[in-house]
């Protein structure tokens, strides 16, 4: 089985809390089927459960309480204080244990460490450090670490030994174990020890549908502290129509863009400056529609931005389809929309069709009970792109996995929606891969229009939608710490 990342580990246990199994629910089933392992290899003795401050260390605390009620001996060490233990599910767990009676040794530093501890029991639980572990381990999980090697009972780590950093696989000291029991899925850098998975209940909802998580590790302004590290759009687009290019460019200062710029014609230039001093418009050659003259300037302000979106209300001039022809090429991260979505066209980076749209490049007519997510994977990879198809639910894949948006409502069913989603995925896309971009995008979309649906019933438009992002993104962008 393919190790997980902490990072999608992360999201996938950030997703199953949204979908309703709770990180508390998780926990105690880690803690139960550790349990049951412990109880299945090793008859009634006596337990040390050494506990860290983490929630690796709210697993010992079920583990502890659980062999407690299977008649094991067990004593707990906790390498830190009851207070430094991180609240939710594992200072409930280490409270739990202590009102039960069971022995809760809190061991700030390496001399409160109790070694007689150490040579009096038959079975270690390592319970100190998991995934959220990484680089040296500090004090006085270290010193712990070094009394379980040297203890001469058996050794039993939960989620990954500790001190092996997961990101990496890397260990410079780590627990020695007889066996590993890792929860869901083995974590980088286990291949060398007995394993053994098991399942911890996170729903199937959590792996195929989009939630919260898709938003964990996603870059934003913030991470990146020079001037226009926040990601820079182009927004190739307007002719015929002015709305739609205004809309993604709009929504991508509210999805955390830092510099958007928009590229049109003439005319349409000068009205959609007229929408927004936030925009900075690049008027183009040529009156009405964009033409070939204008691929020198598009190059140049292509090599200027992080990423581009490309085609809203760029009309189907020929000329025009034959000057985005000749771009797309050009563009590094690009966002396909609308108008240049046709057969023809180099198609790479992300597209964003809408049913029609799709029908139109695949020629497949997804009934409503088609699988989308299968046809939409399949389209991915034969065309080696990210697929975001606007259907409801809308559904994003990159060709080997997909997800079903969970997010969304048929209010969002108006013109400028798909516009406000395109300056989504662009304004993520500057900085984060693809798939991840068009996963959160379609997430926050989805959440900015029940938002504005929750506000307005029916009665919403597209620029609802731009006013809610923000709101979208702060109800759901998991704090740095979790
Ligand atoms: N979040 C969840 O819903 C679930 C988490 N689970 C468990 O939670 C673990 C991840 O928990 P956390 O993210 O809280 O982190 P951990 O419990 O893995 O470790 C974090 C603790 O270790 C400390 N730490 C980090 N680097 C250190 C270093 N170099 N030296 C010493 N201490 C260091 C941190 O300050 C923190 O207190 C998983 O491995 C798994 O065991 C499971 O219960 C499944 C459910
Ligand atoms: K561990």
């Amino acid at each position: 089985m393919r190790y997980v990342t902490v990072e999608e580990m992360r999201a996938l246990e950030a997703n199953s809390d949204y979908f309703g199994v709770t990180y508390g629910m998780l926990m105690e089933n880690a803690g139960r089927k550790a349990a049951e392992s412990i109880i299945a290899l090793y008859k009634k003795c006596r337990v040390l459960v050494v506990c860290g401050t983490g929630n690796n260390g709210g697993d010992g605390a079920v583990v502890a309480r659980l062999l407690v009620n299977a008649g094991y001996n067990v004593m707990v060490i906790l390498l830190g204080r009851v207070g430094q233990v991180k609240p939710g599910p594992a200072l409930v767990n280490l409270e739990i244990a202590r009102g039960m009676d069971i022995p809760v040794i809190e061991a700030a530093t390496p001399g409160q460490i109790p070694e007689e501890a150490f040579a009096e029991c038959d079975l270690i639980v390592d319970a100190i450090l998991g995934t959220g572990f990484h680089g040296i381990p500090r004090e006085p999980a270290r010193t712990a670490i070094r009394l379980i090697n040297e203890s001469k009972a058996h050794k039993v780590s939960l989620d990954l030994p500790s001190g092996l950093d997961a990101n990496t696989g890397e260990c410079v000291e780590c627990v020695c174990p007889d066996l590993v029991i890792a929860f869901h899925a083995p974590k980088k850098g286990l291949e060398r020890y007995r394993v053994e998975v098991v399942d911890i209940g996170i729903p199937e909802k959590a792996l195929t549908h989009t939630g919260p998580g898709d938003l964990i590790g996603l870059k934003t302004r913030s991470d990146f502290v020079e001037k226009g590290g926040g990601g820079r759009l182009l927004v190739i687009g307007g002719g015929p129509y002015t709305g739609a290019p205004t809309f993604t460019a709009l929504a991508a200062y509210r999805s955390g863009a830092e510099i958007v710029t928009v590229a049109a014609p003439r005319r349409a230039a000068s009205i959609i400056a007229s929408f927004s001093p936030d925009l900075i418009v690049r008027p183009l050659s040529h009156e009405d529609f964009i033409v070939r003259e204008d691929i020198p300037t598009l190059k140049k302000l292509i090599e200027r931005h992080h990423a581009v979106a490309v085609g809203m209300g760029l009309g189907r001039e020929p000329e025009t389809l034959a000057a985005v022809k000749e771009i797309l090429p050009l563009c590094e991260r690009v966002v396909i929309d609308a108008d240049a979505l046709q057969p023809d066209m180099p198609l790479h980076g992300i597209i964003t069709p809408n049913v029609h749209e799709f029908e139109r490049l695949s020629g497949e007519h997804l009934g409503p009970n088609d699988d989308a997510a299968e046809k939409v994977k399949a389209f991915s990879a034969k065309n080696g792109l990210v697929t975001l198809w606007k259907g409801s639910p809308a559904v994003v894949s990159d060709g080997n996995v997909a997800k079903v948006n969970s997010t969304g409502n048929a209010g969002m069913a108006v013109g400028g929606a798909g516009d406000v989603l395109a300056g989504i995925v662009g304004a993520f896309y500057c900085r984060n891969p693809a798939y991840k971009s068009a996963c959160a995008a379609a997430f926050i979309s989805g959440a900015a229009g029940d938002m504005a649906f929750e506000d307005k019933g029916y009665g919403m438009m597209a620029s609802d939608m731009l006013n809610m992002i923000p709101y979208a993104v702060k109800k759901y962008w998991p704090r740095k710490e979790k």
